[in-house]
């Protein structure tokens, strides 16, 4: 698979695939306002399943000592991902907390958001999504505990089938000390889910 764009997205595939979509919901793939069609459909799944071929490793390479053995949260990061059920976006938030491990050895900031997008730029289903982030960050960092929640709409569940708009889905993982200790672990989420 030599030169396809954004890693593993072979956009020339995708182009062939959507003029077949919309002949089968009888549609005309060459009325003026689909031509163009395919080709934005392939460069937009480029971007939306980018994060198959990134490393989430790789995110977190860049670490410092900052001596710091507290809670560290990054709160309310914007999310849209995939449901690899009916390939419709499921958006929202995740939280992305740790504690670092005695050596005080923490990421950027902006490392969390990154991983965060790396496991939703994927065909996904949220429980997975938000297990990913919390595995990655305990193995690499080797945190005293990490705790992520996700909260979500999923589209799937609000345009079509049982269509409830507005309902939400959480998730969460848990991961060293935010699972051993209860009080650790409410103290996050009181933080979390408090305004
Ligand atoms: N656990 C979980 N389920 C999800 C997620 N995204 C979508 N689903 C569910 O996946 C299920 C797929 O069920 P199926 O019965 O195979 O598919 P379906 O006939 O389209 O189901 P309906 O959505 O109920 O119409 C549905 O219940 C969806 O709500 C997710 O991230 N996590
Ligand atoms: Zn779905």
């Amino acid at each position: 698979m030599a030169d396809l764009p954004e890693g593993r997205v072979d956009t020339g595939r995708i182009e062939a695939a959507v003029r077949e979509l919309l002949a089968a919901i009888g549609e005309d793939p060459d009325r003026p306002g689909l031509t163009d069609t395919p080709a934005r459909v392939g460069r937009a799944y480029a971007e939306m399943f980018a994060g198959l071929a990134q490393d989430p490793y790789e995110v977190l390479a860049t670490t410092f000592d900052e001596d710091h053995d507290e809670l560290v949260l990054v709160k309310d990061i914007p999310m849209y991902s995939t449901c690899e059920h009916h390939l419709v976006p499921f958006h929202g938030v995740a939280h992305v907390g740790y504690i670092p491990g005695t050596d005080g050895r923490v990421t950027g900031l902006s490392k969390l958001a990154r991983l965060v997008e790396v496991y939703a730029r994927r065909p996904q289903v949220q429980e997975r999504l938000t297990r990913q982030v919390a595995d990655a960050l305990y193995e690499v960092l080797k945190p005293q505990g990490v705790i992520v929640v996700v909260q979500a709409e999923h589209l799937c569940m609000a345009m079509r089938g049982i269509r409830k708009p507005g309902a939400t889905t959480v998730t969460s993982a848990v991961r060293g000390i935010f699972r051993d200790s209860a009080a650790t672990r409410s103290e996050a989420m009181s933080l979390i889910l408090g305004r």
